[in-house]
C-alpha cells in the first residue's frame, strides 16, 4: 500500500473563501480535530499576515495534535531583499512550526507580470529563500500556477522546482492555482516532474483548486500519476469557487481506488463530524448533497428507490453510509411508493397492513399537493400515521386561540403579541393567556400554561428552530405558508409542520403537533 500523506489548509486557504473567518479559538479547535483525524499536516495561516495568524502558532503549540506537523505558510523573499533580511522569512521562523510552507511563482508570465522579477531572479528568490529557511525547518515548496507554467513554458516551470529542491526543499507541490486543468493535463505534468526527481529523494505533491468542478479527479490523476500529498481543505472551502475537498479525497482514496493508504489506514467513522464540525464553525450551511458526507448523501426518496434499497442497499448506495458516519434516510414526498412508507413505519410494525400503507400514502400525497412536506417533519408524519393506524390519543383538544399584536408603544420598544388559547384537556376546560415576543412565541408560552399542570415533561421542551416558506399550492392561485418547527428536549429533537394562507395558522398547527409528540413520546418512556 502506497501512503499518501494528506496536507490540510483549511486555517489558511480555507480562511480566503468568501465569508470565511474564523477566530483564533476556532482555529485552534479545528486544529484539534484535524490532528484527532490523523491528518498529517496543518497548515495554521500566514504569519506575516494577521496577529491572529501569529497568535494561532503561540497557541498552538500547547495543544496535542497527535502526529500532525503544524506548517507556516508565506512567500519567497521579496524581490529587492536578502532572504534574512525579509519580514515574510522572519515572520515564518518566528512561528516555529516544524515545517515552513512556501509559495513560489512557476509561470514565467507571473514572475514577469506580477513581482515584475527577471526569469533567474525569480529562480534566485526561490533557491535563497528555501535555502535560508531550510536552515533550521523543513521546507514544502508550494509551486503556484504550476500547470500554467507547465503549459507555457516547461522548461522554466521545471526549473523554479529545480531551484527548490537544490535550496533543500523537501516537496515539491504542484499547485492549479486557477483550478483550470485538466486531469490528463495533471497525469501528464506530475509524470514528468516524478521523471524530473527520479533520483533524488522530493515528495512530489499536488494542491488543486475547484473552478472546472475537477478538484477532486485532478488530484486523483495527480496521486495515479506518482504524487504522494494532496493538500486541500474540509468541505473544499477556499478561494473562488474553493480548493479540493479533502472529504472526498481521504474517502475516495481509502475506500474506492486501490493501492493507497491514507491516514494511516484509520477508520472513517469521524469524517462526517468532521465535515459538520467545520461547518458549523465556519457558520455555514452544511451542503445537503456534498458527496460522502451530506444529509442527502444516502437519503433516498424516489419510490422505486426505496423499493430496492430494502431489498439491498447497494442497489442505490454506493458505499455503506456508517463507513464515513453518515446514515441512510428514507424520505417522505409525493414521489413515494408504499416502500417509503413501510420503511418508516417498520418501528411500529404496521408494514403488513396493506390498505392501511396505500391511505398513509394517499393522505402524504394530498397534503404535499397542499404544501406539506414531510422530509424535516418527522414527528408530524408519525403523527399523520398514528392518526390513520387508529393509535393516535389526543392529549388535549384545541377549542380556539387569538392573538392579539400592535407595534411599539411605551411599555413594548419591540411592539407587544398576546395570545389567548381554549383547550380541552380530559374533563377540564382551560382558558389561558400569555405574553410573547412574538406571536408564535405568544401562542407557545400560552399553550405551556395551560398545558403544564397536567403535562410537566413538556416544562423541558424548548422550540430550537423556526422557519418559514411561501409555497404555490396547486391550484396555483393563493399562496400557502409552510412552517416547520424544530423542538428538543434533554435527548432528542422533532420537527413539525404547518401549511396554511395564514401564517399563525400554519404555527399553530406546526406548534400543536409539536407539544403532541412530545407528549406521545413521554408516554411511550421515550
Ligand atoms: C496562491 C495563494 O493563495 S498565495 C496566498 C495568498 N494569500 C494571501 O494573500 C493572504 C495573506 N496576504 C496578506 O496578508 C498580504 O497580502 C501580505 C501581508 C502577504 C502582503 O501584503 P502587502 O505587502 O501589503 O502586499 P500586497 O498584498 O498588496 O501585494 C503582494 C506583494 O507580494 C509580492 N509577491 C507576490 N507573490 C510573491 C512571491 N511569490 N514572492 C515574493 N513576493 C511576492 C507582490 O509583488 C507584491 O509586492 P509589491 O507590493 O512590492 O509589488
Ligand atoms: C499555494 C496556493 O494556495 C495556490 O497556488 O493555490
Amino acid at each position: 500500500m502506497r501512503p499518501i500523506e494528506i496536507y490540510d489548509t483549511t486555517l489558511r486557504d480555507g480562511t480566503q473563501g468568501e465569508g470565511i473567518s474564523f477566530s483564533l479559538q476556532d482555529k485552534l479547535n479545528i486544529a484539534k480535530r484535524l490532528g484527532e483525524m490523523g491528518i498529517q499536516f496543518i497548515e495554521g495561516g500566514y504569519p506575516l499576515s494577521n496577529e491572529k495568524d501569529t497568535a494561532f502558532f503561540q497557541e498552538v503549540r500547547k495543544l496535542d495534535l497527535g502526529d500532525a506537523k503544524v506548517c507556516a505558510f508565506g512567500m519567497t523573499r521579496r524581490r529587492s531583499m536578502k532572504a534574512a533580511d525579509d519580514p515574510g522569512m522572519k515572520a515564518l521562523l518566528a512561528a516555529e512550526t516544524p515545517v515552513c510552507t512556501m509559495v513560489g511563482k512557476s509561470w514565467d508570465f507571473q514572475a514577469t507580470e506580477v513581482l515584475g522579477a527577471t526569469l533567474d531572479e525569480n529562480l534566485a528568490m526561490i533557491g535563497e529563500s528555501v535555502a535560508f529557511l531550510k536552515q533550521q525547518r523543513d521546507v514544502i515548496f508550494d509551486a503556484e500556477h504550476f500547470f500554467d507554467g507547465w503549459k507555457a513554458n516547461p522548461d522554466y516551470a521545471m526549473k523554479t522546482l529545480d531551484a527548490a529542491v537544490q535550496g533543500g526543499a523537501g516537496w515539491v507541490v504542484l499547485c492549479d492555482t486557477n483550478g483550470g486543468t485538466l486531469p490528463e493535463e495533471v497525469a501528464m505534468a506530475v509524470a514528468k516532474v516524478k521523471e524530473l526527481f527520479k533520483d533524488r529523494s522530493v515528495v512530489v505533491g499536488i494542491h488543486c483548486h475547484n473552478d472546472s468542478e475537477l478538484a477532486v479527479a485532478n488530484s486523483l490523476a495527480a496521486v495515479d500519476a506518482g504524487a504522494d500529498q494532496v493538500q486541500g481543505t474540509i468541505n473544499g472551502i477556499g478561494e473562488r469557487c474553493g480548493n479540493v475537498d479533502l472529504i472526498s479525497v481521504i474517502a475516495n482514496l481509502a475506500i474506492k481506488k486501490k493501492g493507497y493508504q491514507v491516514l494511516g489506514g484509520r477508520p472513517l467513522t469521524q469524517l462526517t463530524e468532521l465535515s459538520r464540525f467545520v461547518y458549523e464553525t465556519a457558520n455555514l450551511q452544511w451542503r445537503n448533497g456534498q458527496p460522502f458526507v451530506g444529509q442527502s448523501a444516502f437519503a433516498h426518496k424516489g419510490g422505486m428507490h426505496v423499493h430496492a434499497i430494502n431489498k439491498a442497499a447497494s442497489t442505490y448506495e454506493h458505499i455503506d453510509p456508517a463507513v464515513v458516519g453518515n446514515e441512510r434516510r428514507i424520505l417522505v414526498s409525493e414521489l413515494s411508493g408504499r416502500s417509503n412508507i413501510i420503511a418508516l413505519t417498520s418501528k411500529d410494525n404496521l408494514q403488513d397492513d396493506k390498505e392501511l400503507m396505500n391511505r398513509i400514502l394517499a393522505e402524504v400525497v394530498r397534503l404535499e399537493n397542499q404544501g406539506y412536506q414531510f422530509e424535516s417533519a418527522g414527528a408530524s408524519f408519525d403523527l399523520l400515521v398514528k392518526r390513520l393506524a387508529g393509535t393516535f390519543t389526543a392529549h388535549f383538544e384545541t377549542i380556539k386561540y387569538r392573538i392579539v399584536a400592535g407595534d411599539r408603544d411605551a411599555q413594548h420598544a419591540d411592539g407587544f403579541a398576546e395570545a389567548i388559547v381554549k383547550l380541552q384537556v380530559g374533563e377540564e376546560m382551560w382558558f389561558d393567556a400569555a405574553e410573547g415576543h412574538g406571536p408564535v412565541n405568544a401562542l407557545d408560552a400560552a399553550l405551556r400554561k395551560a398545558l403544564q399542570g397536567t403535562y410537566p415533561e413538556l416544562a423541558e421542551m424548548r422550540l430550537l428552530d423556526f422557519k418559514v416558506r411561501v409555497v404555490d399550492s396547486s391550484a396555483g392561485t393563493a399562496a400557502h405558508i409552510r412552517v416547520n418547527i424544530e423542538s428538543g428536549d434533554s435527548n432528542d429533537s422533532w420537527g413539525t409542520i404547518g401549511v396554511s394562507e395564514n401564517i399563525i395558522e400554519a404555527s399553530w398547527k406546526a406548534l400543536v403537533d409539536a407539544f403532541e409528540y412530545k407528549l406521545h413520546k413521554s408516554d411511550s418512556g421515550a
